[in-house]
């Protein structure tokens, strides 16, 4: 179990978009070249999202997910081997207390964190008020936060209808946000302004979705 273990799952699970058609376009990369530990926060669609945190996740970073994913075979396996922090949604006091270690263990042994801030998968066309986690943890540590946004899936891959087509993801890394002389007091203004800059950043790469490579909507 260690986080250095997600450089091979990273290779891996990079492979899994050619059996499904799926391109990513990716911009702002050079706002994940800052050095340290650092947050990194996006919108939470599918478990599709896994293909396009693994197509750019920096080097040491790992994730907050759901505890439940551990009792999900060779997957829960994997999150395991990768240092992934589980937290208990349904009790969250523990949930929070493990993401108070987890600000120290990310300065401790220099790990960056992912985490979904809408707290599940969300596919409105908005995206969910966020929850408070993934801020605390980034004032507590005094680590950037980067704002990652996946486009929408919706022009390839409709659930309910169980129709999928080849398409392209956008992603858009935008720059980083600063945490440094912040406290828990900048947390709801900290929310308020990554929320906007996100959800603004998703409707705009969601409705031009210019590269699309496969047969459209139906
Ligand atoms: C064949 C191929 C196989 C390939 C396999 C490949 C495998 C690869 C693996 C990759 C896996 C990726 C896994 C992705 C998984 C994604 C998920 O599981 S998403 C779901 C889980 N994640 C989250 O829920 C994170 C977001 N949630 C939060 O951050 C929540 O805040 C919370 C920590 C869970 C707490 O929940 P809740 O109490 O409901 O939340 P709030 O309303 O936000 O807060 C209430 C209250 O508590 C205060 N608070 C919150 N956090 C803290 C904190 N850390 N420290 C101090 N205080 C905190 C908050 O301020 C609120 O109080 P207030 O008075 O209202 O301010
Ligand atoms: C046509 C099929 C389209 C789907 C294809 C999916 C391919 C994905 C390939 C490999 C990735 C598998 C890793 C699965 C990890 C799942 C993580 C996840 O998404 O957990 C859900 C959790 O966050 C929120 O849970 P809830 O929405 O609250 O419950």
């Amino acid at each position: 179990r260690d986080v250095e273990n997600m450089r091979l799952i990273r290779s891996l699970v990079r492979h899994v978009k050619y059996f499904l058609g799926l391109r990513f376009d990716v911009s702002g990369w050079e706002h994940l070249q800052t050095e340290g530990p650092y947050v990194i926060i996006s919108n939470h669609q599918s478990s599709l999202d896994v293909l396009g945190l693994m197509e750019i996740l920096p080097d040491r970073c790992t994730m907050i997910a759901k505890k439940e994913l551990i009792y999900a075979g060779t997957v829960g396996l994997i999150c395991w081997l990768g240092g992934i922090v589980f937290i208990n949604r349904k009790k969250p006091n523990d949930a929070r207390s493990v993401m108070i270690d987890a600000s120290k263990t990310m300065l401790d042994d220099k790990i960056r964190l992912w985490v979904f801030p809408e707290g599940t998968r969300n596919q409105t066309g908005n995206l969910l008020p966020f929850k408070k986690g993934a801020f605390h943890l980034a004032v507590q540590a005094q680590v950037p936060i980067i704002p990652i946004v996946f486009s929408s899936y919706s022009s390839f891959y409709l659930r309910k209808q169980k129709q999928f087509n080849s398409g392209t993801i956008t992603i858009k890394i935008l720059p980083k946000i600063e945490t440094k002389g912040l406290t828990s007091d900048d947390i709801p203004s900290l929310i308020d302004k990554s929320f906007h800059l996100m959800n603004s950043s998703f409707l705009s790469i969601s409705n031009s979705v210019p590269h699309s490579n496969g047969p459209c909507k139906h």
